[in-house]
């Protein structure tokens, strides 16, 4: 049974989302085992969402130790359908300053120790990812951010999002690097979520929040998560905002997304021939295909 359509994944940062209410923590299991932490259950202004805190409500996982399938199949289990994710990044350009948002449109990606399918096993799937995000949902948040007019916030729509492995920072050499490619922000966690909600057929859009200039900018010699978490303290408060807005925006009106068909000729193995463990696991996603 659907408990909510609209998902809602909170970064580095952002470990509740204040405005929640009638709220359930549910421990959600899943054939990839068990997400960052229970996810909650609520209502944002009567509507319902599911919300994870990304790296558990401690801060307690590493980019590389987030179980990202779990995540994703744990929303999907849930009935999600709309995902925002929201994440802290490093601007590699002048103009996306410290507490600015970016709805990026495009990724890089710099990762090196990700699982970044649900498929394999027996059940072979190439989902296209030519547009990584989904452009109505990006619509629909960017007009909710517009909308705001938040003060010392600029919206900037589109842009690439380098997504590195981390822990650590970028060296200079790298973060120049990743300039001369036109890229905009660098952050260590959207690619693999935005992967997998493709393959779960869930349309996925990022609100990127700007905390620092990377290493890049002269007059910031290096980047420290002492910096990173001050600005995005700062910028909690007008997140959660952005978030409540656009959710009251899709409550009126849930657009079309060519997510919610990307399985549709991305199956290249025949579902009846394949391993029936693998169709087990894989029920939730394959259900409509079988
Ligand atoms: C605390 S700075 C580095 C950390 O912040 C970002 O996380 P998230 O995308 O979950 O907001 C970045 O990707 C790194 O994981
Ligand atoms: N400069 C940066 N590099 C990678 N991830 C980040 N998250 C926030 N700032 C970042």
């Amino acid at each position: 049974m659907t408990q909510a359509k609209i998902g809602i994944i909170g970064g580095s940062g952002l470990y509740k989302m204040d405005a929640l209410k009638d709220v359930k923590e549910v421990h959600v299991e899943t054939p990839f085992g068990s997400p960052s932490d229970a996810l909650i259950l609520g209502t944002l202004d009567e509507t319902r969402v599911a919300f994870l805190a990304r790296h558990g409500r401690n801060h307690t996982l590493l980019p590389s130790e987030l179980p990202f399938r779990a995540n994703i199949y744990a929303m999907k289990q849930l009935g999600v359908e709309y995902l925002i994710s929201a994440s802290a990044v490093g601007s590699l350009q002048e103009e996306a300053k410290p507490l600015d948002m970016v709805v990026p449109d495009q990724f890089i990606d710099r990762t090196k120790n990700r699982v970044s399918t649900f498929f394999g096993e027996g059940i072979v799937a190439h989902i296209a990812f030519g547009e990584p995000i989904c452009q109505n949902l990006a619509g629909v948040l960017g007009d909710a951010i517009a909308s705001l007019n938040l003060p010392e916030v600029t919206l900037h729509r589109g842009g690439t999002y380098v997504c590195m492995e981390g822990p650590a920072f970028s060296t200079k050499a790298e973060s120049h690097l990743y300039r001369s490619w036109g890229a905009k922000i660098i952050g260590m966690t959207n690619l693999p979520e935005a992967k997998l909600a493709r393959e779960a057929e869930i349309a996925y859009a990022t609100l990127a929040l700007v905390t620092d200039y990377d290493c890049w900018h002269p007059d910031h010699d290096s980047v420290t998560v002492e910096m990173v978490i001050g600005n995005l303290q700062r910028n909690a408060v007008n997140a959660q905002k952005v978030i409540q807005e656009t959710v009251r925006r899709l409550s009126e009106n849930l657009p079309p997304s060519d997510a919610h068909s990307a399985l549709k000729y991305a199956i290249l193995t025949q579902l009846d021939k394949a391993p029936t463990q693998t169709k087990e696991k894989l029920g939730l996603l394959l259900q409509k295909y079988l």
